[in-house]
């Protein structure tokens, strides 16, 4: 038995960002010094802005955000232009992408390939061809390993679009599954499997706002939401996982939480 995964609960998204800097650039060192550079994947929802918020600070003194040397996959994405209101991409670029000072360098984005948008299945093979190119050989690696995953947690226990009772939970080989009939539009999207989420070297959710505080309390404190997506993160990655979270959204959650900073 592994440890359980590790809730960091805050005032508000002002106290939040800097711990989860502070976290994102452990795990960016660490990677770097791994293997020079740091795979992470990001989710749409909320989290854009917060890791913008995170992020786009100056730095005084302390580890420096190397963008030059990250690189940005989808831990899902919806089937649309990647200039359409609903694209994750369009999200990320314009909360984060968009507004990187020069001086940090770029990070190398790998967004869908707009070619397939009409063929779920096809989007889905491409983009997973996209990951073994950049994460070695689909047979000399059983899954790849981000250094780190960010991701949001719906209010019916989603995260990327790995959605409750769903049968893409029990997917066991694929990296990349498409999505046709997603209960939350848009209907059409693709993400990252459950195996390939729980391999990541480090898995993060940001869950803020009082609407979150039923589903944290299933996820934290109920035998049954061990079985909802976010659960089966935790159940599976264990301490891999911190969660991010303000006050009202573990409002009534008895799991225990350290509040304030890292
Ligand atoms: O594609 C989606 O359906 C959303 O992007 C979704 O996965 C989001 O991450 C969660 O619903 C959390 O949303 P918030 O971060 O906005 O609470």
């Amino acid at each position: 038995m592994g440890k359980p995964p590790n809730l960091y609960a805050f005032q508000g998204i002002d106290d939040l960002a800097p711990s989860l800097r502070t976290y994102v650039l452990e795990a960016q060192n660490a990677a770097i010094s791994r293997h020079g550079v740091f795979r992470v994947a990001v989710s749409g929802g909320s989290l854009p802005k917060v890791l913008g918020q995170a992020l786009l600070k100056e730095s005084n003194g302390e580890a420096k955000v190397q963008f030059d040397k990250w690189e940005i996959f989808y831990a899902d994405e919806r089937l649309v232009p990647l200039d359409h209101e609903d694209s994750n991409h369009r999200l990320v670029k314009a909360e984060l992408l968009d507004k990187i000072p020069a001086e940090l360098g770029q990070p190398k984005v790998f967004p869908i390939d707009v070619k397939y948008l009409d063929d779920a299945q096809e989007l889905a093979d491409q983009y997973e061809q996209t990951l073994v190119s950049v994460f070695a050989a689909r047979d000399s690696v059983r899954l790849p390993m981000f250094d780190l995953l960010l991701l949001g947690c719906g209010p019916d226990g989603h995260t990327c679009s790995l959605f409750p009772g769903s049968p893409l939970l029990r997917e066991t080989d694929a990296w990349i599954l498409k999505i046709e009939d997603s209960p939350k539009p848009p209907p059409k999207r693709i993400t990252l499997s459950l195996p390939v989420v729980t391999h990541g070297i480090k898995i993060a959710f940001v869950a803020t706002g009082g609407g979150k505080k039923d589903i944290m309390k299933e996820i934290f404190d109920k035998d049954d939401g061990r079985e909802l997506p976010c659960g089966l993160v935790n159940a599976q990655a264990q301490e891999r996982v911190s969660w991010f979270v303000d006050y009202p959204a573990i409002e009534g959650v008895s799991f225990p939480a350290r509040r304030g900073s890292l």
